[in-house]
């Protein structure tokens, strides 16, 4: 497993926004968290990424315990989250986006903003070119990202993820707002990836689209796993199918 949690919780004034949650991650395959609206699926992904601390229980990343360290040092170590590209850095081209994305891992975007014009090296140049070319926005380089569809936002958002190295990439809704056929198209390119060694933890509410690309589906509700399992089954599970109903 590249990265398990132990009995992990945070609260929110009384409230268990994550209840003793146990999950692992396996290297090279897509996990995917579904669950009802508040169920606590973006908190499990802040606190395992650092931007909440974890009030009890523990993260391991290929073993290291990395519980409650900043998203900066765990980008070091391999793991980077994906976000939605902030405004700011619409008015940068397609391909700057990339550039800069190397250089500001923690998403500052002051600090995003205040390197962008820096020289680029080569090297860079190269890397960003082969993973447009790879995700098939090459084409769009040059174009200002505030002119984009949302689906090819989402993809210039992998496309930042990927000039980090990382090895494990966890996503908040990637297909949010993408059309279904451009859904397909980024979860065959996350597949490829899953190939090369590359590992995703993702959040999605587009179940059906997403359930046939991934390994492992882990169900929350109130803060807990309430089941797990494999694509479709887990769906259909009664438990999961009453939270479903219940909310
Ligand atoms: N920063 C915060 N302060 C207080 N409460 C919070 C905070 N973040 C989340 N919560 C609460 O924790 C619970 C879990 O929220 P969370 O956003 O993790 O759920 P979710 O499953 O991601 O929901 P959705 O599918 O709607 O995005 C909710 O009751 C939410 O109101």
């Amino acid at each position: 497993m590249i990265l398990r949690t132990f009995s992990l919780s945070k609260f929110f004034d009384g409230l268990k926004a994550l209840d003793r949650v146990n999950i692992e991650v396996e290297e090279g395959k897509i996990t995917l968290v579904i669950g009802p609206n508040g169920s606590g699926k973006t908190t499990l992904i802040n606190v395992i990424t650092g931007f909440y601390k974890a009030d009890e229980g523990r993260v391991e990343y290929k073993g290291e315990d990395i519980t409650n360290k900043p998203p900066h040092e765990l980008y070091k170590k391999g793991i980077v989250r994906t976000f939605q590209i902030p405004k700011p850095l619409k008015k940068l081209t397609v391909l700057e986006n990339l550039l800069i994305a190397r250089e500001n891992p923690g998403e500052g975007i002051i600090g995003a903003l205040t390197k962008a014009y820096i020289p680029k090296e080569k090297e860079s140049v190269e890397k960003a070119f082969e993973i447009l070319e790879f995700l098939g926005i090459e084409h769009l380089w040059d174009e200002e990202a505030q002119n984009l569809s949302g689906g090819q936002l989402r993809l210039v958002e992998i496309g930042r993820a990927l000039m980090s190295d990382a090895e494990l990439f966890v996503m908040d809704e990637p297909l949010a707002g993408v059309a279904p056929k451009l859904s397909h198209d980024i979860l065959g390119r996350m597949r490829e990836l899953c190939e090369i060694g590359k590992t995703f933890l993702i959040v999605e509410h587009r179940l059906d689209i997403v359930l046939e690309y991934v390994d492992k589906v882990y169900v929350m509700a109130s803060g807990r796993i309430i089941a797990e399992g494999k694509g479709k089954e887990v769906i259909e599970k009664p438990e999961v199918v009453e939270v479903y109903l219940g909310a």
